[in-house]
């Protein structure tokens, strides 16, 4: 076997191997892919379930505590101002001690703005009552005070100076707005009345207004949404209560709740990468905890107007264009790449929404699929070393022994294949029966080829006798069994051409042939003929031939000539003994008899001179009547 054909055949083992590792990695890769693609599917759905669980106890609960306090703000509100109203009454069946002090307790502090004299902030004793943190601020309006207005300023007052040091600790600032552009404010940190802008107009803060008459013809109490209180210092909420008498827009009985607090929880408490974003029902921002240095810079109640934040911004949009947003619900599509979980406080009419990016939940979820991928892919690779491994071992290692022995085959060397012991030592399975059935037809081969030989050698055999016989047939007479004219001429030309051995030429010619023919017929003829034949291979020393019709010639190894004769003349009498009927010869004798003329055939003799010296002398046994012997031993 030569290299080439050996790496051809290694390579084409290569590939074998190659194909079936190709194979079962494709395989095997699509089922890991596929088992992961499944568990990750799966995985995300209960890491989502898992995060929206986490957020929702990270922000329910706080928000949940800090409703309480918001509810009893509001019912605040509704004993503040129904504190008012009965004062209010009280004071207007008696209008006259209210107008006078009033007239005496505040004092214009610059063209028509009118504010309460700052000792009623410090302290001040009036009969039995002490005027504490009180200020009152009377901006620009339309119309002067007039005495009603003066006694709804005292009752407001009175009633703030009553119940607004027992609410401190619950909020930051306790006041009524008037829609007339006047707000009378208990507070213990600012004398919030002495300190506003003179130009300043209560009722274009939105909340206020939103409270007019005119703009809230169901009388709601409202939010606002978040503001920073520079003068305090902090961030709030305010809210405002309208209270009405016979269908008069009053007072605002209202108060300030910081929130800073809120703030700090919502984001230092929160899940990392999650926000925290409460709206009141205008969509007014009450709490987030991404607060910008943009929106500290507003100081203004934070609305869409006027900050643009992304986040705010797109949940206002989710609010404004899903009017069928409840409490509880889960949305993966509101706002794009993040969850939205939305909680809803009934009472307050807040919402509270706690978004989480979706990739990070998809991060999450990612992780064991991926280790999964991983660890298969690596048990793939594993398992493709062990098939490799076996694969050389149990198919490529066999293959090769199985090609060997089909190569032994090609080759013909049946027996080596018979004698090997490949099968013997390292096959098993197909490989091994592949094998044996390899020897088995070695040993078939083997038997069919020693029956062939043996057919071969007996037809051989067969074959030179036929050819035997066909050459004797060739060179001798059908008639009589003599050796032909062709043999005649081969073995007279071999005598001339060999003149070391001498010869003697007889022709033998039967007597009045032509009458026993036509006296006994030509069958007679022919067993005539047969029988003289026979009688010359039986007593003549030479060899004899068939000459001619019925002639026939003897050539004979010269020894002593009076053998010679001597056996010629037994021949003829010899043909004479025979006996053989002949009643029509010329001489008129009883048998058949034959003539013979013989001559030493000379050195330099032609075939032709040889028979013309025989016949020469035939010629003359038969001018002498036949039955004759002529012999001329001189050539
Ligand atoms: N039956 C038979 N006759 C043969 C055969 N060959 C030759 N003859 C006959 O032999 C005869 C020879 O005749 P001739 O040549 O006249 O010779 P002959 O009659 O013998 O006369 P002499 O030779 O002078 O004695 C012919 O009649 C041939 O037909 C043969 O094979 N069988």
């Amino acid at each position: 076997m030569d290299r080439r054909n050996q790496d051809r055949r290694l390579r084409a083992r290569e590939k074998l191997t190659t194909a079936l590792l190709v194979h079962i990695s494709l395989w095997a890769l699509s089922i890991v892919i596929l088992a992961s693609i499944v568990t990750f599917l799966t995985t995300y759905q209960s890491t989502r379930e898992q995060y929206i669980q986490l957020l929702k106890q990270g922000i329910a609960p706080k928000l949940e505590k800090k409703r309480w306090q918001f509810d009893q703000v509001q019912s605040q509100a509704d004993i503040l101002g129904e504190q008012f109203l009965e004062r209010y009454q009280q004071l207007m069946a008696n209008p006259e001690a209210s107008i006078a002090a009033f007239d005496k307790w505040y004092e214009e502090t610059s063209p028509g703005v009118l504010r309460l004299k700052a000792e009623f902030n410090r302290g001040r004793a009036v009969d039995f009552d002490l005027f504490e943190d009180i200020s009152t601020f009377a901006g620009l309006r339309k119309h002067p005070i007039d005495d009603e207005l003066k006694v709804r300023i005292i009752a407001a007052q009175y009633t703030l100076n009553e119940l607004g040091p027992a609410w401190q600790h619950q909020v930051a600032n306790s006041h009524f707005s008037f829609p007339e552009n006047i707000i009378v404010m208990y507070s213990q940190k600012e004398p919030w009345g002495l300190l506003a802008d003179k130009d300043l107009v209560i009722t274009d803060f939105s909340v206020v207004k939103s409270t007019l008459q005119e703009f809230n013809p169901d009388r709601e109490s409202l939010w606002t949404g978040l503001y920073y209180d520079i003068s305090a210092d902090f961030w709030a909420i305010t809210y405002q209560k309208p209270v009405d008498l016979n269908g008069k827009h009053l007072v605002n009985a209202s108060f300030d709740v910081g929130l800073s607090n809120l703030l700090q929880e919502l984001i230092e408490k929160k899940q990392p990468n999650s926000e925290h974003l409460v709206l009141n029902n205008n969509g007014g921002l009450i709490a987030a905890s991404n607060m910008s240095m943009s929106a500290l810079n507003t100081h203004q109640v934070l609305t869409p107007d006027n900050y643009q934040e992304p986040l705010y911004e797109a949940i206002f949009r989710l609010l404004q264009e899903q009017p069928d947003l409840k409490d509880g619900m889960v949305l993966d599509e509101g706002i794009e790449e993040h969850l939205v979980i939305v909680n809803k406080t009934e009472s307050l009419n807040w919402w509270y929404f706690t978004v989480y990016p979706r990739s990070e939940i998809q991060k999450q979820a990612i992780i064991f699929p991926l280790k999964l991928t991983l660890a298969g892919i690596a048990l793939v690779g594993l398992i493709l070393l062990m098939v490799y491994w076996r694969i050389r071992a149990e198919v490529s290692k066999p293959l090769r022994m199985v090609a060997k022995v089909a190569s032994m085959m090609g080759s013909k060397n049946y027996e080596d294949v018979v004698s090997s012991d490949i099968a013997d030592s390292k096959t098993h399975g197909e490989v091994r029966r592949a094998i044996e059935a390899f020897k088995t037809m070695a040993q078939r081969f083997i038997g069919a080829q020693h029956e062939l030989e043996a057919k071969v050698e007996q037809r051989t055999a067969e074959l030179a006798q036929a050819n035997r016989r066909l050459e004797e047939l060739a060179h001798s007479d059908g008639l009589t069994g003599l050796l032909n004219r062709r043999s005649f001429d081969r073995d007279l030309d071999e005598v001339i051409r060999t003149p070391e051995e001498r010869y003697v030429l007889a022709i033998a010619d039967i007597d009045d042939f032509k009458l026993y023919n036509d006296n006994y017929g030509h069958e007679a003829g022919d067993n005539a003929l047969k029988a003289v034949a026979a009688f010359l291979i039986n007593k003549s020393s030479g060899k004899c031939y068939r000459y001619g019709g019925e002639e026939l010639a003897i050539l004979l190894k010269l020894g002593q000539l009076e053998d010679i004769e001597s056996e010629l003349e037994s021949i003829v009498h010899g043909i004479n003994d025979l006996q053989i009927k002949h009643d029509y010869g010329k001489k008129g004798g009883d048998f058949l008899s034959i003539s013979i003329g013989a001559a030493v055939i000379a050195a330099n003799d032609s075939p032709q001179q040889a028979i013309k010296r025989a016949d020469q002398q035939l010629y003359k046994a038969k001018a002498a009547g036949g039955n004759l012997v002529y012999f001329s031993s001189s050539p």
